[in-house]
């Protein structure tokens, strides 16, 4: 099949990518010139793991090819994919610029019959919208179809590649086929095809960030529980997650959620219901206690130091928003360098591939290691706010060596509470008892 991907960011270029793999021919469209440059010339733009190696053999193959010109792009597509941003308008509803702005772009470039997807995550309504935006240019026929897109950074082929289920929004028989055709090699394993009228598809993405959203903030507030009374959140976590009806994942309390995803899409669902006189409760307090969240280690941090930070120096390990990803969109590590900082503090940082980007960011706010060693000479204490694997089992003398006292605060659980008393660190992290020195 001819699939065109406008949009090249995290979802457009593994969703062209993971298309070509199946023997597609993608062609995939974005304004930035420079990334279409680099991407036609074989230099990814993102990290994500197992990415590389497919792009390069498609690239290779020429099923993929790359372009910043629309009207080229779709001449010969069968389906033309929206993968636009979908950012946060002033009034934190989802803006639909690009993804109107180019729908009636495509409106005046259209020659016969051709489904247009929205793989953007996008409210209710935005079907209709596109349709009406192309149709203003345009009189032939075509479809619009909502096929949101459920893969995490990461592990974003993985996802793409063997999806749980893939969501389809159409009321077209045509546009129906396409899809079923379009997905069959994904979902060989017998996970569905869910297919649904476009309002039902819409909102299906909504409901399952929010949902994971707000399961992870039920955790983030039992864990501040258990430090009130006293208890485990690990063992709590393991207790209900063993329930099938609960589950095991995303149960694991934090410095709260992060992403260019999850803040913006609770918020937009926050947005929508107001839009329709509807007081979402559940979900105005999953915002509330995540932006707490994302401090809640400053607290602790400001108790052992006497409530005074001025002077003070603080290795970060842990940049982006969760591990495996450079990503730092709304990332909770950037929130607590703008606390320490304004506290008078002072940062060194390190990332294994977050570092670029935050540089791009805050510049010399802060200082970056090479190495997640060199991170912590002469600083009073090291903060974990991602979970790196390498960060998991590190050479514990080294940190000792370089720290000027054994302290750590840990945003995401990742040491073991007996190993550290045993190593005799100050040793504080989310919803476990504290080990002191
Ligand atoms: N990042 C993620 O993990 C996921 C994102 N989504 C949704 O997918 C959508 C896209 O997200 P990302 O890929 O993360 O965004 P992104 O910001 O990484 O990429 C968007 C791309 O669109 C390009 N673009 C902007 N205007 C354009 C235009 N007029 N013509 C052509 N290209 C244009 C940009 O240059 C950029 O390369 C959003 O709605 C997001 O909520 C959904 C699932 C997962
Ligand atoms: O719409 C999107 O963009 C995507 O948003 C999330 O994916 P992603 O943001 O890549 O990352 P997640 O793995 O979901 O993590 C999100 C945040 O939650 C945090 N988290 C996750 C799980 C957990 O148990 N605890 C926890 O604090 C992570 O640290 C991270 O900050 C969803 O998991 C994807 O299904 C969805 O497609």
């Amino acid at each position: 099949m001819k699939i065109t991907v406008v949009g090249t960011g995290y979802v457009g270029l593994v969703s062209g990518t993971c298309f070509a793999e199946t023997g597609n021919k993608v062609t995939c469209v974005d304004i930035d010139e420079k990334k279409v440059q680099k991407l036609a010339n074989g230099t990814i733009t993102i990290y994500e793991p197992g990415l590389e190696k497919l792009f390069q053999r498609n690239l290779k193959e020429e099923r993929l090819i790359f372009t910043t010109d629309l009207a080229e792009g779709i001449k010969e597509a069968d389906i033309i994919f929206l993968a636009l941003p979908t950012p946060p308008g002033e009034d934190g509803s989802a803006d639909l610029k690009y993804v109107l702005g180019v729908a009636e772009q495509i409106g005046k470039l259209l020659v016969g019959y051709k489904v247009i997807v929205n793989k953007s995550t996008v409210p209710v309504g935005t079907a209709q919208k596109v349709h009406n935006a192309i149709r203003k240019n345009y009189n032939g026929e075509f479809d619009v179809v909502s096929n949101p897109e459920f893969l995490r950074e990461g592990v974003a082929v993985d996802d793409f590649m063997k999806p749980d289920r893939v969501v389809v929004g159409t009321s077209s028989e045509r546009a129906k086929k396409l899809m079923s055709e379009l997905y069959a090699p994904y979902v060989r394993q017998g996970n569905p095809v869910i297919f649904m009228d476009e309002p039902s598809a819409e909102l299906t993405k909504y409901a399952a960030n929010s949902f994971l959203a707000t399961k992870i903030t039920f955790m983030n507030e039992i864990a501040r529980l258990c430090e009130l009374l006293g208890a485990d959140v690990d063992m709590v976590r393991k207790g209900i997650g063993t329930d099938e009806r609960i589950g095991k994942r995303f149960l694991f309390p934090g410095i709260g959620y992060g992403g260019s995803c999850f803040p913006k899409d609770v918020q937009a669902l926050v947005r929508s219901s107001h839009e329709v006189d509807y007081d979402f409760k559940i979900l105005e307090s999953v915002m509330q206690v995540n932006e707490d969240q994302k401090l809640h280690l400053l607290p602790k941090i400001k108790k052992y130091f006497n409530g005074n930070l001025v002077g003070k120096h603080f290795a970060l390990w842990g940049l982006a928003f969760k591990p495996n990803t450079d990503d730092i969109r709304e990332a909770p590590a950037l929130y607590i360098i703008k606390a320490l900082v304004g506290e008078g503090a002072t940062v060194t940082a390190y990332d294994p591939e977050a570092m670029p980007n935050v540089k791009a960011q805050v510049n010399d706010i802060i200082n970056y290691a090479e190495t997640q060693y060199d991170a912590l000479k002469e600083a009073d204490a090291l903060i974990i706010a991602t979970e790196w694997n390498e960060f998991r089992t590190p050479e514990f003398e080294k940190i000792a060596a370089g720290l000027k006292s054994k302290v750590i605060f840990d945003g995401r659980n990742v040491f073991d509470l007996q190993h550290m008393e045993s190593l005799g660190f100050h040793y504080e992290s989310v919803g476990r008892k504290p080990i002191t020195k």
